[in-house]
């Protein structure tokens, strides 16, 4: 212990890195400022009772996006780093060790601490408001997993600062994540950042299952449950079985590093393939579970603009169950090239390639339901449409990569990195960009300004293909992945010059719409009348933003797209209105704990970091005594009057 402290002084005064100290100044700079804000304005009260102890989805959701925002911006900065490096041949902007710690934590922030937050924060914001109801099923766990997630992202983010970022890799392959080849504690917090982020995960699975399959409103059967809300489901199955495989993995990682155990050692009866395989158990499921809600948004967001129904309804929840359960089947497609024998090698790629079946199936059937409809191009849909090539391009090289015999040439090359930015952007970000644009008006009662966000979109769409295409020849010109630099003499030079132009362009995006969503506050349009895109389903049939209790009356459902029939039915006269009458609402308390818990959980995390077995020690039973005294609060919960849901309704324009 004395000496892992020793080693942490040394750190803290001998490393002079002038990236690190000016990051230090800057975080300690914006902390006094916020600081000083809150005091000034006398806000803390306010900060602890509406956001830190808030159990309220929709608030929860909001938290969730700030911070994916956040890391979406420190992922692009580590991203526009490496390209600088990488604009010219011989370059020393980055040192190769600044190099390994730079793509290590953008892979990771990326998928984990950007993809998975917004990923939740959409959920958070749309599913109960989908399904017409009150909240998700387990209110103190759904604010318990958004601070674990928060404070596994502050410890892996706090690596920068103290003690040295992780350096081997996204996915921190061993041996060389081992003690031997990355001593020191930025391997530690990349384990105990993800570790406590990935339970938060875990039990966020578990709340959305339930929520979808117990809190439908009355009517509503499966069978009728909008598309994001079933590719919420498909999500969430694959994390419940994805996500242990991962904290198990990394925990072994953890006791080979701490303990000296020898799990995937060379030597000692350890084997790092055994590493490979469990923890590609976990990432090739992890990609489709942030790819697959994407896919739900798209599916919303096309019906909505091209006002019709959802071409195929059925075959797209089959397509969606069908990749959960194939995902699980493909793992070993990331290491074709490590040599097994070729019936097991054909397995795996035979599964993989049939994945893109029923992906294909959901491209039709976008491209039908968009079919002679009347299209709207307002930024949701614009988004919608530029995922559709950039996708099925990124599927097909991903359907090559699957070729084994290939893969010899394709494996980690340039051309694997240009196919996963493809579907990870094109997918991913794309998708949660439109969902984002789609349900803002729901949840903050305005839009975001059209023409900013048109300059956000030509420069991201433009800069991806300039970034990413060069990447694929790159690839066949026999570049390698996380090479920090290279000679003249291989004519790599233009096309990644090109390459980095790319990353600028879409940097430039991202900053317009901050711009966008910072002007639009003020001046962006007002919703009214809690529908402004002619919506289809519930979460468009109450006020924008929606009252804390969502529905005054939970809805009674009749159909797939409910509310476009009771729109359908009021304009042709048929509708039938049924008697309403308010009752008190049953809602959950808000709650400390899952905050308190979370911030022991960060000691603790701290304290396996440096390996100080007292701190863990305390943060540990810090943790069991939060579980503990929540195990005693019976008053958990309370009714809202029927006066005041009557009062608030009318505030909002809607009389009972
Ligand atoms: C959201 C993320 C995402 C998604 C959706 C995919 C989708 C797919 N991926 Fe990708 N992949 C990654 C993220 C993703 N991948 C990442 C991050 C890595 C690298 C990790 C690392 O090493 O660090 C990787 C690596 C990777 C490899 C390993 C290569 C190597 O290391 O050498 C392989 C190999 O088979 C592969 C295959 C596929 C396939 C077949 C699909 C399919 O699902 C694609 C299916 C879609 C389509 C095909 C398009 C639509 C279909 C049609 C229009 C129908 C008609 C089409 C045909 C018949 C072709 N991927
Ligand atoms: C904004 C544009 C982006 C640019 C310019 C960019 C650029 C890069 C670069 C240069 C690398 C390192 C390549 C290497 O040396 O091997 C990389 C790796 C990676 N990127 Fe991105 N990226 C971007 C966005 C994203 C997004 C949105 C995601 C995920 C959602 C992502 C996930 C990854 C992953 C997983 C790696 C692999 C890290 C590793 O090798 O350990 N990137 N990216
Ligand atoms: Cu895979």
């Amino acid at each position: 212990m004395w000496e892992s402290f020793l080693e942490f002084c040394s750190w803290f005064f001998v490393t002079g890195d002038p990236l690190i100290y000016g990051a230090m100044v800057s975080i300690a700079l914006t902390m006094v400022a916020i600081v000083f804000v809150l005091t000034k304005y006398k806000k803390w009260g306010w900060l602890w009772r509406e956001w830190l102890t808030t159990v309220d989805h929709k608030k929860i959701g909001i938290m969730y996006l700030i911070a994916s925002l956040l890391m979406l911006f420190r992922g692009g900065v580590d991203a526009i780093l490496m390209r600088v490096q990488l604009a010219f041949p011989n370059l020393e902007f980055l040192h190769s060790d600044h190099y390994n710690a730079i793509f290590t934590t953008h892979g990771t922030i990326m998928i984990l601490f950007m993809a998975m937050p917004m990923m939740f924060g959409l959920f958070n914001m749309v599913v109960p408001l989908q399904l017409g109801a009150r909240d998700v099923a387990f209110p103190f766990l759904n604010a318990v997993s958004f601070w674990l997630f928060m404070f596994g992202a502050m410890l892996f983010n706090l690596s920068f600062v103290i003690g040295g970022s992780p350096d081997a890799g996204w996915l921190s392959y061993p041996p060389l994540s081992q003690n031997e080849f990355s001593p020191g504690p930025g391997q530690n917090f990349w384990i105990w950042g993800i570790q406590i982020s990935g339970i938060g995960s875990l039990a966020t699975g578990i709340n959305f299952i339930v929520t979808i399959l117990k809190m439908r409103a009355p009517g509503m059967k499966l069978m009728k449950m909008p598309m994001f809300s079933w590719s919420v489901f498909s999500s969430c199955i694959m994390i419940i079985l994805a996500f242990p495989i991962l904290t198990v993995t990394i925990a072994l990682l953890y006791l080979d590093r701490f303990a000296g155990a020898h799990f995937f050692t060379m030597d000692g009866g350890g084997n790092p393939m055994m590493y490979l395989n469990l923890i590609w158990m976990w990432g090739h499921p992890e990609v489709y579970i942030v790819v697959v809600p994407a896919f739900g948004i798209f599916s919303e967001v096309v019906a909505t603009f091209a006002k019709k129904k959802l071409f195929g309804y059925k075959s797209m929840v089959a397509a969606v169950m069908g990749i959960a359960i194939l995902s699980f089947f493909t793992w070993a497609h990331h290491f074709f090239t490590m040599g097994t024998s070729a019936s097991v090698i054909a397995f795996f790629a035979i599964t993989t390639m049939l994945i893109a079946i029923p992906t294909g199936v959901k491209v039709f059937n976008w491209l039908f339901t968009m079919y002679r409809g009347k299209i709207s191009f307002k930024q949701p849909m614009m988004w919608t449409i530029a995922f559709i090539p950039c996708f099925v391009v990124g599927g097909a090289t991903g359907v090559m990569l699957s070729v084994a015999p290939a893969d010899y040439q394709y494996h980690n090359s340039y051309f694997l990195i240009a196919h996963f930015h493809q579907v990870l952007i094109g997918g991913v970000v794309f998708g949660y960009l439109a969902g984002i644009y789609y349900w803002w008006p729901k949840l903050f009662g305005f839009k975001l300004d059209e023409k900013l966000g048109a300059w956000g979109f030509w420069l991201w769409n433009i800069g991806f293909y300039v970034c990413f295409m060069p990447q694929y020849a790159l690839g066949f010109m026999g570049m390698t992945r996380r090479y920090y630099t290279y000679g003249w003499d291989y004519g790599w030079e233009s096309l990644n010059l090109v390459s980095t132009v790319g990353a600028f362009l879409m940097g430039a995006g991202f900053v317009f719409q901050v711009w966008q969503i910072l002007y639009s506050i003020k001046h962006g349009e007002r919703d009214t009348t809690g529908d402004p895109w002619n919506g289809r389903t519930l979460e468009w049939s109450i006020p924008s933003p929606a009252p804390f209790y969502n529905f005054a009356v939970v809805p009674q459902v009749k159909e797939t797209d409910d509310f476009w029939r009771v729109k359908e039915e009021k304009a042709n006269g048929t509708y039938k209105e049924e008697p309403v009458h308010l009752e008190p609402i049953h809602m959950p308390k808000n709650s400390g704990l899952p905050f308190i818990m979370s911030v022991f959980w960060f000691i603790a995390g701290f304290g396996f970091v440096w390996e100080w077995v007292w701190m863990a020690a305390i943060g540990m039973i810090g943790v069991f005594l939060t579980m503990w005294a929540r195990s005693f609060q019976y008053d958990t919960d309370y009714y809202v009057p029927v006066d005041e849901v009557r009062r608030t309704e009318a505030s909002l324009g809607r009389v009972y």
